[in-house]
């Protein structure tokens, strides 16, 4: 991460480094750093989750070595290449940052039972169990106590129509379960491939594909764990949406353009229905665009004090639901520039310019409906808390399926810090400042959530003396967020050039 200024030499100059509040138990909070004025600055963003995990586990189930670059390293991903690590894939980290990957040994039986720590991991809990059924044997999956309440029965009824068996330990359709994979899983582990294999027989081309039915109604992450895993079963597979919506259809989307620009054939006859081609991945190298869906904070921080924050690398085609902060922020009246590269066409650099009153002031309008923000969804709640006029944001009933109940979550630490938020079965409406009055300063609370912890954050820009519970927990997709944070909104050698927000 850069700035125009120079970085502090003396860490202890940061709010980040100051004493923590202490809290019942072990339990400290960060005092969150407020805006001094304007915040500016250029924020170079890690890897994103979501395609790191997915190039994890395409790498794993290849025919040959891979080359990954610009991975995350993080809590999910250290849990995927450790999940992955314990399926029989080797990992090494090359000198130059690169990460090689040496795929598991496909259809050979594992070797004793295998544990899986799926941690708090959507991508983890959701696409491993697919990969798990490539190699017979049993595999164990459990992870955090907020992992134990993710839904994940879709994963299991698809699994036990391949002809897995899965064991489930508590409650149906609920971490922690074994996956039990028999030898003759006639559907997905083992045997050459359709494309390999002249002769009759299970796997011969003359046998059918299998057909899987998810809904995928909680989560878009069941349908991505098996498109994923069929890339490497040896007849495909066919994959079939039952439910009403997919949440998060971009996710879906971003799993269908990974496989395709690895070479593997894809088809979607509708709107509802994919068919992998069996074939599988060769060895190839990789590169991982930056997180796009965790520039979401730092640009906020644009949109909340009338700064300017560019990020750049920003990749001019992309299949990261990040991208949307290009339409989000204007309407909640932040300007928007990409400046592409002109050398190479692929990447640009994207500054964020949060409104101002004619004094200069920060002025964020509300953004009114904001529909389908997924993921993004804690962060332009933190910009909606801050604005002066009404936001609803709508079609976000399966967050309550995330980290944590985010709906609840949000509303509970909106109310924290003194607004009252209408909260729906699937919407949050904000009121707006004009109508709220001004914000409270507290110490919020995180719940084990990432996105929780950078929604309290971008509050506490604008409201001075807000502290932040466990804000580690953003070690999940961001392990350096609170030094990055304080660098770019509260520079020690930056101080004065702060004015009024
Ligand atoms: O496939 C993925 O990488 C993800 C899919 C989405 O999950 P849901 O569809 O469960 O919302 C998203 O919220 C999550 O952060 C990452
Ligand atoms: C929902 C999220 O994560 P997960 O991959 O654990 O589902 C998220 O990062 O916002």
């Amino acid at each position: 991460m850069t700035r125009p200024t120079p970085a502090p030499e003396d860490p202890s100059e940061h709010p980040s480094e100051r004493p923590v509040e202490p809290l019942a138990g072990d339990v400290v909070a960060w005092p969150a750093p407020a805006a001094r004025g304007p915040v500016r600055g250029t924020v170079r963003l890690p890897g994103s989750k979501s395609l790191t995990n997915r190039h994890l586990v395409l790498a794993a189930v290849a025919d040959g070595p891979v080359t990954l670059r610009g991975a995350l390293v993080s809590r999910d991903s250290a849990l995927m290449r450790a999940a992955l690590e314990s399926l029989g894939a080797r990992f090494e980290d090359l000198p130059d940052g690169g990460l090689r990957v040496h795929p598991l040994p496909l259809g050979k039986p594992l070797e004793g039972e295998v544990e899986v720590d799926c941690g708090l991991a959507g991508t983890v809990m959701r696409f491993v169990p697919f990969v798990a059924a490539l190699r017979p044997g049993r595999v164990r999956f459990d992870g955090d106590a907020g992992a134990r309440v993710r839904p994940m029965a879709p994963v299991i009824d698809a699994l036990r129509r391949l002809g897995v068996t899965v064991h489930e330990e508590g409650e149906p359709g609920l971490l922690p379960f074994t996956v039990h994979t028999p030898p003759d899983a006639a559907t997905v582990a083992g045997g050459p491939r359709a494309s390999e294999d002249g002769a009759a027989g299970a796997h011969s081309p003359a046998a059918p594909v299998p057909e899987a039915a998810v809904d995928a109604g909680a989560s878009s992450q069941f349908l991505s764990g098996a498109l994923l895993a069929a890339a490497a079963m040896p007849r495909g597979l066919r994959l079939r949406h039952t439910g009403a919506t997919v949440p998060s259809p971009e996710h879906v989307g971003m799993t269908v353009a990974v496989l395709r620009s690895l070479g593997v054939r894809v088809e979607q006859p509708d709107a509802t229905s994919w068919t992998v081609a069996p074939g599988g991945i060769a060895a190839h190298e990789a590169a991982i665009e930056p997180d796009l869906s965790n520039a979401g904070p730092f640009l906020a921080a644009a949109a909340v004090t009338g700064g300017s924050v560019t990020v750049p690398d920003w990749p001019t085609r992309t299949t990261q639901i990040g991208d949307r902060w290009r339409r989000i922020l204007p309407a909640f009246g932040a300007s928007v520039a990409l400046t592409v590269d002109r050398t190479d066409r692929s990447r640009a650099a994207l500054t964020v310019t949060g409104g101002t009153r004619p004094d200069g002031t920060a002025l964020v309008t509300g953004a009114r409906d904001v529909a389908d923000t997924a993921e993004l969804a804690p962060t332009v709640a933190a910009i909606a808390l801050l604005a002066e006029g009404p936001t609803r944001l709508t079609g976000i009933g399966h967050l309550r399926g995330h980290e944590t109940d985010r709906l609840a979550a949000l509303a509970a630490e909106s109310a924290r810090f003194g607004v009252e938020v209408d909260e729906q079965t699937d919407a949050l409406g904000f009121p707006g400042t004009d109508a709220s009055g001004p914000l409270t300063p507290a110490v919020a609370q995180t719940y084990h959530d990432h996105r929780m912890a950078t929604f309290a954050a971008v509050v506490g820009l604008r409201v001075p003396g807000t502290a932040v519970v466990d804000v580690a927990t953003t070690a999940k997709t961001m392990p350096d967020f609170p030094a990055m944070w304080t660098s770019l909104v509260a520079p020690a050698a930056g101080a004065d050039e702060a004015g009024a927000l």
